[in-house]
């Protein structure tokens, strides 16, 4: 699978490990920076175009990275189209996909570990949108109020 993943410094390793580990797996990993670790780097300028690439490309899944996820996962989803969660474990990751047919996930690499975000990534991959119609339908009022409302 494509895969799209940006991060600011605050989770710059966790990035590159990701990439690594996702590659290794087999994905075609995109990587829209940060391209190295900048302490006064801003997470929108990587998270916007990352989640535009999601969009752009409806085959693929998204991934941001910061010190808590919070603002980048604000900041995907300043973008149409773009459904990104705040995931601190695989569950959520998992209803995220399932319910929400979410298309970027956001973690907050100062509060897991590199394996435990690995293992939150992996879930968010695999798991399919359940596609039952009650979902489905909340997730198209979502999208109904994009196409009426924003440009
Ligand atoms: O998680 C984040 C946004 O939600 C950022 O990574 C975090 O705010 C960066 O903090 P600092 O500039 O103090 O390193």
């Amino acid at each position: 699978m494509r895969v799209h993943i940006a991060t600011d410094h605050a989770a710059f390793e966790l990035k590159e490990y990701l990439r690594e580990q996702l590659s290794a797996a087999g994905h075609d990993v995109v990587d829209h920076g940060a391209t190295s670790y900048d302490a006064e780097d801003d997470y929108p300028d990587t998270c916007i175009p990352c989640a535009e690439a999601v969009v752009a490309d409806p085959e693929s899944l998204g991934i941001v990275l910061g010190g808590s996820g919070n603002g980048e996962q604000l900041a995907a989803n300043r973008v149409k189209g773009c459904r990104a969660i705040l995931a601190y474990n695989t569950e959520i990751a998992k209803l995220g996909r399932e319910h929400n047919n979410a298309n970027v996930i956001s973690l907050g690499g100062r509060f897991t570990t590199n394996e435990q975000a690995l293992e939150i990534v992996n879930v968010f991959l695999t798991q399919p949108f359940t596609q039952e119609e009650r979902h489905a339908r909340r997730v198209q009022k979502m999208t109904d109020y994009e196409d009426a409302h924003l440009a």
